[in-house]
């Protein structure tokens, strides 16, 4: 099982690009299996969550071919074969793996089919809520049994059924359960609808609309008519901006840098994390170049003494994935944070709020845990130490950045689970560590898709 060991950093100067986002590749290649012919999808993230993803459209019948390859990980270039909507039965159960999005949208695809599919996932995966899809896609009329130790969790046995329109109004912010919602609406007749209690990521109604599938959305409520044939396209994935984070907290928490992120998703609803760096006091600029579908762009981050801050309840769906590397910026900053509204960091892959506290702590932070956030108080030194993931990528990732800025040597065991979001992650870490002491400017290797 690998480790990180990081040391301290005086410098950061570099112009990058991250792999592609994460949410976008699940939706391309379900969208794609869906379509009525042949779609590119360049940039798609070669993840473990992605790949598991693509290969359970592959067993429903939706083929791709590869067409390039990010060596040992997965496919950066595909073509998928769309089914017009006409899925096949599965042959044995579908691997999910860690991903909560991949096991809640098939979910969703696979509520109104007319055959029998299981999903099932990894132990994490396995712990984690799947009542909040069950629930509104049984109302559709989908018969679906959960079959975990735990009540309430996956595997999740899928019985054949025809679904109805729903008008659903969610009781929490979640992209996966609004996008469950709505791919099993494509299956129903007539106008399926969904509330959400705030605005949360809306890759699902675009990437729809890049199908030429029409959806509305008014205020906090999507509607979508089903029955609408995803009519195929091509689809250029932006890099991801939750992967960009780790090193946009990097780079704002030490003054005199300055880091280039390019290319990388400047998604409203995904964005939340360069408000909150420029309240804590990084100087900040974005440039769109472009912005059909998705706006793609570049962000240049220079590094200053941070501040703390209030993370404003509005802007917690939109930076949820972020908030372990927060946490790492806002004990590097003077000041108190107060990170709440969050409970939902407890049903990731871990307690994120739980293993945040814990490891911050070890570092000498100085941190209240909340039961729906956490309140740090910045500025204490943070020293190394030994420090476990708990098998979570964000976890992993977050704070092996703390360890850019605390004394000694951070050890992170069982880090192979970045592979779910990040591969590449140890290159980036190790290009920036060893250019630490370097004055001039450098390219940081990106992993080419070209
Ligand atoms: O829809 C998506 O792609 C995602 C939605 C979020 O989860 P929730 O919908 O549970 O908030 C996020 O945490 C996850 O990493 C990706
Ligand atoms: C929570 C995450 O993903 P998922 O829900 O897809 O497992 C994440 O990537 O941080």
């Amino acid at each position: 099982m690998s480790e990180f060991r990081v040391k301290s950093i005086t410098k950061l100067h570099a112009e990058f690009s991250v792999p592609g986002d994460k949410s976008m590749s699940h939706r391309a290649a379900i969208l794609g299996g869906l379509s009525n012919g042949t779609c590119t999808i360049t940039n798609f993230l070669p993840s473990e969550d992605c790949v598991n993803t693509l290969n359970a459209m592959k067993a429903l019948g939706a083929d791709h071919e590869v067409l390039e390859e990010l060596e040992g990980y997965g496919p950066v270039k595909l073509r998928i074969h769309g089914q017009s909507m006409q899925l096949s039965a599965p042959e044995k159960p579908i691997d999910c793996g860690n991903s909560g999005t991949g096991m809640r949208l098939l979910a969703g695809l696979l509520a109104g089919q007319p055959f029998t599919s299981e999903l099932f996932g990894d132990a994490s995966l396995s712990s984690r809520p799947m009542g909040r899809i069950t629930v509104p896609l049984g109302q559709m009329g989908a018969h679906i049994e959960t079959k975990g130790e735990k009540p309430g969790c996956a595997p999740l046995l899928i019985h054949p059924a025809k679904v109805q329109p729903i008008d659903y109004e969610m009781p929490v912010a979640s992209a996966q359960v609004k996008s469950a919602v709505l791919l099993a609406g494509m299956f129903a007749e007539g106008k399926t609808s969904v509330t959400q209690p705030a605005t949360t990521r809306d890759h699902t109604e675009r990437m729809l609309a890049s199908f030429r599938v029409s959806t509305r959305t008014e205020n906090h409520v999507i509607s979508m008519v089903g029955g609408q044939m995803p009519e195929s396209c091509d689809f250029i994935v932006p890099g991801d901006i939750s992967s960009a984070a780790f090193w946009l907290v990097a780079a704002a928490a030490l003054p005199g840098s300055r880091l280039v992120i390019q290319n990388v998703g400047l998604n409203p609803t995904r964005t939340a994390i360069l408000n909150v760096l420029s309240r804590m006091g990084a100087h900040m600029s974005e440039i769109v170049h472009s912005s059909s579908g998705e706006p793609i762009g570049n962000i240049e981050i220079h590094g200053c003494p941070l501040t703390g801050t209030t993370i404003l309840p509005e802007e917690v769906p939109n930076l949820i994935d972020e908030i372990p590397v927060i946490a790492i910026a806002a004990a590097l900053a003077q000041g108190k944070t107060e990170i709440r509204n969050a409970k939902e960091l407890r049903v990731k892959e871990t307690d994120r709020i739980t293993t945040v506290v814990n490891n911050l702590r070890a570092m000498g932070g100085v941190v209240e845990e909340l039961e729906d956030g956490m309140i740090i108080e910045g500025g204490h030194p943070l020293h190394g130490a030994d420090l476990d993931s708990y098998g979570d990528h964000r976890i992993a990732m977050a704070f092996a950045i703390a360890g850019l800025f605390a004394s000694g040597e951070t050890i992170i065991h069982n880090t192979d689970c970045v592979n779910t979001s990040y591969p590449g992650f140890a290159h980036h870490l190790e290009a920036i560590r060893h250019h630490r002491s370097e004055p001039a400017d450098f390219i940081l290797p990106t992993i080419s898709h070209a």
